[in-house]
């Protein structure tokens, strides 16, 4: 029952993440009355438990990995306490001064919020269960951008004790003196890499052979060498049979029998969307078997219903999501005809080492019946890695007929180099176009140009 006549938007928006935020701006900006509907706090995941949080714990400690690696050269010594508790303090005023601010931004743009959770009733209708009731709102055009939240496997249910997923993790205000981490991707590498700062012993199962399984497989390597270096634990191809917390401890069986006990459990296996409830099928949207929402080419789920973000599954990134937004804004208003063509994804992962990737490595080249071609530059020989003490981890280029095809890049730094590398991909470079700029010095940007003019060999 709604308690109020119903208001008529040109654009209603579900979900107030990057990608609902983008697509509010974008339309607005093109002259649409725009509505944003959050059941929840503004900024999505990304704010609120993923990109921003985890930065920040990585940021706020990497004091500690540069000292450690300083005295490995023997110019530094002692230690650095972090105090998580006044970390848990500045994240939660750094959070709520940043969703001030988006909200700040949607009311200058004459953008109406609406808090609370919307359902598709209907075609052309969202019900908005608010604190005040129930709001009908009617939309020329639906934004779903409803985002994603952790996924889990029977047997290792997070449960708020000591098993726990990112969310969960991120609150922690006590540091945990061992932690094991289902799942070796970017999740658990950068909360592995933030714990492991603060004193805590990691150790990682992955289910598959190698740590950032979907990273080129020399980039996996480095990976784990580095985490072996700082004492972590790695068991790869190791399937977890369950995990439970028992008698305050999480405790995981592997499907070997073997038994891992710590203090704390992150499971990190992925993330599903969020769909369940919202009503899109009144709306004539299919869904995968996954969940994720079906779209076309133009990013549209229905008519005159579109999906963006990671509820449509196409790439589980915030610049994805906030790209895809202001794309389907454009195409409502009738400024973008085409079909949604993002160009090469750029992918990284922070901490140390960081990593990044974008275009497409040799196995997927090789896989699509090309012949590539690749060329390295070592870290080692960058005087900005020698300075930061971390010499480890390499350029890679992949290149198909002399063209710039993938870049990745693993060590210290190299997330830095991930737009330059874009833009090669997306251009598709020669070693030439590398010799005709200025490349300042010193600056590891070195290791990408002595990447691009090094001998090429067979991939
Ligand atoms: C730990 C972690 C670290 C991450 N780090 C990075 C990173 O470094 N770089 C990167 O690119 N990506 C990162 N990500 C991924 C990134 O956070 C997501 O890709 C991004 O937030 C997706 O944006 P979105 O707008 O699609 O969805 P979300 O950010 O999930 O936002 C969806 C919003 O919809 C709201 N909502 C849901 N249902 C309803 C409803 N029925 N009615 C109203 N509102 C609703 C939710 O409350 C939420 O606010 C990270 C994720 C995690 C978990
Ligand atoms: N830096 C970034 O851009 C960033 C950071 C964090 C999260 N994210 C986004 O969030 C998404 C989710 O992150 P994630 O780390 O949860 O997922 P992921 O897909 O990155 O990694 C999950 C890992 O868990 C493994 N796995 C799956 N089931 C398992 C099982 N039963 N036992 C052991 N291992 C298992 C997978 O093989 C994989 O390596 C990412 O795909 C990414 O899109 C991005």
């Amino acid at each position: 029952m709604t308690s109020s006549p119903s208001e008529r938007f040109d654009v209603v928006i579900l979900g107030g993440g990057p990608a609902g935020h983008a697509c509010a701006v974008e339309a607005s900006a093109c002259g649409r009355s725009v509505a944003v509907i959050e059941a929840s706090e503004l900024g999505g995941t990304c704010l609120n438990r993923g990109c921003i949080p985890t930065k920040l714990f990585l940021g706020a400690t990497d004091c500690v990995h540069e000292l450690a690696a300083q005295a490995k050269m023997r110019v530094a010594s002692g230690s650095i306490a972090i105090d998580l508790p006044a970390l848990q303090d500045r994240k939660a005023k750094m959070l709520a001064g940043n969703r001030q601010a988006i909200e700040k931004d949607l009311s200058a743009r004459g953008i109406t919020l609406l808090r609370g959770r919307g359902t598709v009733v209907a075609p052309g209708m969202v019900d908005v269960v608010t604190a005040e009731g129930t709001v009908r709102v009617e939309y020329g055009d639906l934004v779903v951008a409803t985002g994603s939240r952790p996924t889990a496997f029977p047997g290792m249910t997070p449960d708020g004790d000591r098993v726990l997923d990112s969310d969960g993790i991120l609150d922690l205000s006590d540091v945990p003196q061992s932690m094991v981490i289902v799942g070796g991707g970017v999740i658990g590498l950068e909360l592995g890499r933030f714990f492991a700062r603060l004193g805590t012993s990691i150790t990682v199962v992955e289910a598959l052979d190698r740590l950032a399984p979907w990273e080129d497989p020399e980039v996996s390597k480095t990976i784990a060498q580095l985490c072996k270096r700082e004492k972590w634990t790695i068991h790869t191809g190791k399937r977890v049979a369950s995990l439970v917390s028992d008698g305050g401890r999480a405790r995981l069986v592997l499907e070997s029998g073997d038994e891992i006990l710590a203090e704390v459990a992150l499971v990190a296996t992925g993330r599903g969307p969020v769909t369940e409830g919202l009503g899109l099928e009144n709306a004539g949207c299919r869904l995968d078997r996954r969940g994720f929402v079906t779209v076309d080419e133009r990013l549209r789920a229905a008519d005159h219903v579109w999906a963006v973000g990671d509820v449509n599954g196409k790439a589980m990134l915030a610049h994805a999501a906030s790209h895809q937004g202001a794309y389907v804004a454009r195409c409502i208003s009738g400024c973008d005809t085409g079909n949604y063509t993002p160009g090469p994804m750029p992918w990284c992962i922070y901490g140390a080492p960081e990593t990044m990737r974008v275009g497409e490595m040799p196995a997927e080249l090789e896989a699509r019946g090309l012949h590539p071609r690749v060329s390295r530059a070592m870290l080692a020989a960058n005087p900005i890695a020698q300075a930061h003490a971390s010499v480890q981890g390499f350029v890679k280029i992949a290149w198909v007929d002399g063209r710039v095809h993938g870049v990745t890049a693993v060590g210290h730094g190299v997330a830095h180099l991930i737009t330059q590398a874009t833009i090669m991909v997306r251009d598709g470079w020669t070693a030439e176009d590398a010799r005709r700029i200025i490349w300042a010095h010193p600056t590891l940007d070195e290791a990408l140009r002595h990447a691009l003019t090094a001998d090429t060999t067979d991939a």
